[in-house]
């Protein structure tokens, strides 16, 4: 049964060419749809919409059926979580910042949130990268302590921008064994990755100012979904 679904999801920018136009997604519990594409096709901005972190211009998304506006934005943001490539500049540590998630009103609905220090343990991460300030730890620490977090506030859906690309060939594989158990939607630039997590793929292409493939680039032909 259908979880999330976006159905003909269009967005311009400023220059008037469509950067995604008419992108339908369906997506069940347990699936890792993964999204890829050149850079600059559109794939953050993507995840970012899905998320309701920044508007569309066309389209419509729903969780189990109904509307952000149903839930009010905060709580659908819990529910569809975007998990950035590159954790935002925090101050504080980890498990700050989880303490805080967890207080927002949209997570107190929630009735189970695990134990980010528990699923960072399983990434070889210790107990003390969650107490240890952010700017203490190095990429790949601060990559697998954010996410660690993000699932640890138990979202529906997880939008995940590239959430192993700090990461060693060891610790990409705990964290994506972890991934691949919850219903995502997977940004990567690698295909060997794809193979490994993916249920379904979305690749996305640039398009012209009419929303036509843009054939002057080369592998870029057409927006196309494989299941
Ligand atoms: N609101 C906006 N207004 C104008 N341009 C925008 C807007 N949002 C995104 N863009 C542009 O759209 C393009 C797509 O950006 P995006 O980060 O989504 O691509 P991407 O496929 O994730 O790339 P990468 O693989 O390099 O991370 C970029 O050129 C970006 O500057």
């Amino acid at each position: 049964m259908t979880m999330l679904e976006a159905t003909g999801l269009s967005m311009q920018v400023g220059d008037g060419r469509w950067l995604f136009k008419e992108i339908d997604i369906y997506l069940s519990k347990g699936d890792v749809l993964v999204l890829r594409g050149p850079s600059g096709a559109g794939k953050t901005t993507l995840l970012k919409c899905l998320a309701e972190l920044v508007p569309y211009d066309e389209g419509q998304v729903k969780l189990h059926g109904k509307e952000a506006t149903e839930y009010g934005i905060p709580l659908w943001r819990s529910r569809v979580m975007y998990v950035p490539q590159r954790p935002a500049i925090h101050t504080g540590t980890p498990m700050d910042l989880f303490n805080m998630a967890k207080n927002f009103a949209s997570q107190k609905e929630k009735k189970t949130l695990d134990d980010p220090t528990q699923i960072g343990m399983q990434w070889n991460l210790s107990e003390s990268h969650f107490t240890e300030n952010w700017s203490n730890l190095s990429g790949g620490e601060m990559q697998r302590a954010a996410l660690a977090v993000a699932l640890a506030l138990n979202p529906e859906v997880l939008l995940l921008d590239e959430p192993t690309s700090a990461l060693d060939p060891e610790s990409t594989l705990l964290v994506e064994k972890t991934l691949k158990t919850k219903t995502c939607i997977w940004i990567t630039h690698s295909s060997e990755q794809e193979s490994r997590v993916a249920t379904n793929t979305l690749t996305l292409k640039r398009l012209t100012k009419s929303g036509e493939a843009d054939d002057s680039m080369s592998d870029r032909t057409a927006t196309t979904i494989s299941m």
